[in-house]
């Protein structure tokens, strides 16, 4: 019997964050292998024209939630949504809600966040900062409570090259900056930013760092702990592999890669690719709300849930294999054939922006407006180069985090708990788990079937033909005004096909004297 399981049963849990990528993968974990658990209550708010309820059905009966109605039949009953807004006071909870929440909540999880790196800092530091102090302050009204996880990540202290499992402080302590923000306008806060941000590069993991401080400051007598994941993609094993749901961190750029709008990016192939599996940080939370809960540490303890100590994978090989991936499993309507170029010149960036991107998106706009239809693709394109050179700073650095208390925690796990809740990053195999990421990404992002893949093989055969053709033209038209300005390129023309022709005529020479 897992004890991290049994731990769960009959226990109230409030996560933040539960619509979003990582917490849905949480919630569907608890609910799969602690279907007595009592309740979760989700702190929603309504988006693009849904309710809190709305939200809530769809998540439950998306793909993601399959297996758990096979184990938890009364899986509605046990989820209690309850309207939140995390950005107004009090969370815009009801008095009545709060009453119950304060009243029965055993464990918290804090997922939410905006994990945006352009986030204007006013709203980063309200939802990454002010929340968490907010839910802080709620958590220590709450009697029945065990334990508090925060979620970080492993990029609040990317101004550092070696990291350990403790919280740096950051030079303006986070009440001040909260403070700050109640009353300076967007112009000034837009204009001290770069300052206190300082060698970090956005708002996201400035902000991030100082949520860390915020949990240190008002920790008081609760029982906190902090994981700091890494890039967290698509599962690697549950409830099944390969599921993603949205566009953060490489799943973007896979997509882009592999409809062939991006062809190169500047990135440092023998850079660590830090990435880690959703599925392994959520088994990482549940074992530290477990072992935070019951083993009560003397101080807040922070893990690190990161791959590059124990299973190091560079962004060259990833690159490699998600285009070897391309070949068996191509994308639907590719604009052009998947290509990728890494490169860490600035210069030759910028040549490939040039011919490899904007040029082909103006050429393909020039062809909309021929046929009458509203050109977008540099538009699509610019959009693209903005959002891969947000990207950029994180692929062309190795950071180096340690892992003592995740490796402590692994070692403190029953045998049957450290297979239901794995998070041994060793065990990962990243050429199979890069495979069923991009599959993945095919199949419940892009929403494409596999009986598609013939037709877009054939697309694809058309796209090198068309490349072909298209390159040999090129050649020819460049071929034919250098001859027409300029001697010597004649003279070597007529050297050329006078070797050819006299090359030929010894050729049929000697074939008819064999005769
Ligand atoms: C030749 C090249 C590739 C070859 C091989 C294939 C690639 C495989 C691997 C190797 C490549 C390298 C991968 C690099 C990935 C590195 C990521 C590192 C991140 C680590 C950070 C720390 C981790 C965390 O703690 S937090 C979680 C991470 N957060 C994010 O990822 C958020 C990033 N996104 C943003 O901040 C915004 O979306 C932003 C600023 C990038 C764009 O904002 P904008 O206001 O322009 O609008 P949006 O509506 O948000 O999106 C616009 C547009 O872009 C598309 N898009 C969004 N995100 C991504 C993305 N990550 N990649 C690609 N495209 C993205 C979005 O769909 C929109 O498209 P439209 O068509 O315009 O609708
Ligand atoms: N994804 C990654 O690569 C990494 C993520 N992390 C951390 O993991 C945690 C989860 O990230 P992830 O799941 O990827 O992020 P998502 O963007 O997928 O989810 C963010 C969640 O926060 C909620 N939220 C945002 N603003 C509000 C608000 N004003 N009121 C109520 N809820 C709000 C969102 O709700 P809604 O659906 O309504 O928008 C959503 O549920 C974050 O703390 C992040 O910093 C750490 C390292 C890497």
């Amino acid at each position: 019997m897992s004890m991290i399981a049994a731990f769960y049963s009959g226990k109230s849990i409030l996560i933040t964050g539960a619509t979003g990528f990582m917490g849905k993968v949480l919630m569907e974990k608890l609910f799969r292998t602690s279907p007595d658990l009592k309740v979760i209550y989700i702190l929603v708010r309504p988006k693009a024209g849904q309710t809190t309820q709305q939200r809530v059905f769809q998540i439950l009966n998306s793909k993601l939630f399959e297996k758990v109605k096979e184990v938890c039949p009364n899986v509605h009953e046990k989820i209690r949504a309850i309207y939140a807004d995390l950005n107004q006071n009090d969370f815009a909870i009801s008095k009545e809600d709060m009453q119950e929440l304060l009243s029965c909540t055993n464990i918290v999880f804090h997922c939410a966040a905006t994990v945006r790196f352009d986030d204007h800092l006013r709203h980063a530091v309200q939802l990454n900062v002010t929340a968490t102090q907010q839910l802080l302050l709620m958590a220590s009204q709450m009697p029945k409570l065990e334990a508090f996880i925060h979620i970080s990540t492993a990029f609040s202290n990317c101004n550092l090259k070696h990291i350990d499992e403790v919280i740096y402080p950051c030079p303006v302590e986070p009440k001040k900056i909260i403070d700050s923000m109640e009353w300076l306008d967007d112009a000034i806060i837009d204009e001290i930013t770069p300052k206190l941000i300082g060698d970090r590069p956005n708002t996201y993991t400035y902000t991030k760092a100082l949520g860390e401080m915020v949990v240190q400051q008002e920790s008081g007598n609760l029982n906190i702990a902090i994981i700091r994941p890494s890039i967290v993609g698509a599962t690697w094993q549950e409830p099944f592999p390969g599921w993603v749901d949205n566009l953060n961190g490489p799943s973007g750029l896979i997509i882009a890669a592999g409809k062939g709008f991006l062809r190169a990016i500047r990135a440092t192939p023998m850079a660590v690719a830090d990435l880690i599996p959703v599925d392994t940080v959520v088994n990482l939370t549940l074992a530290v709300g477990w072992y935070t809960a019951v083993h009560r540490p003397k101080s807040t303890l922070i893990y690190h849930c990161t791959s590059g100590n124990l299973n190091p994978c560079n962004w060259g090989k990833m690159g490699f294999q998600v285009l070897a991936t391309f070949e068996k499993i191509p994308f639907e309507r590719a604009f052009r054939r998947p290509y990728a170029d890494f490169t860490t010149n600035t210069i030759t960036t910028q040549y490939w922006n040039a011919v490899s991107h904007r040029a082909p998106a103006i050429i393909y706009d020039f062809y909309l407006r021929l046929t009458g239809r509203k050109p977008r693709m540099t538009k699509v394109m610019n959009r693209l180069l903005r959002t891969v050179s947000m990207l950029e700073y994180f692929v062309n650095r190795s950071w180096e985090w340690s892992t003592y208390n995740t490796e402590m925690l692994m070692s403190e796990l029953s045998p049957e708990d450290q297979r239901v809740f794995n998070f041994d990053v060793r065990q990962l195999n990243w050429l199979e788990y890069i495979e069923n990421y991009v599959l993945g990404v095919k199949k419940y992002l892009l929403k494409e079937d596999m009986a598609g893949i013939p037709e877009a093989k054939q697309h694809l055969k058309r796209l090198r033909n068309i490349h072909y053709l298209f390159n040999t033209a090129l050649f020819l038209i460049a071929w034919r005004l250098l001859i027409a300005r300029s001697q010597m390129a004649r003279n070597v023309w007529f050297f050329i096909v006078s070797f050819c022709y006299k090359f030929l005529s010894y050729f049929r020479a000697s074939s008819t004297l064999k005769v």
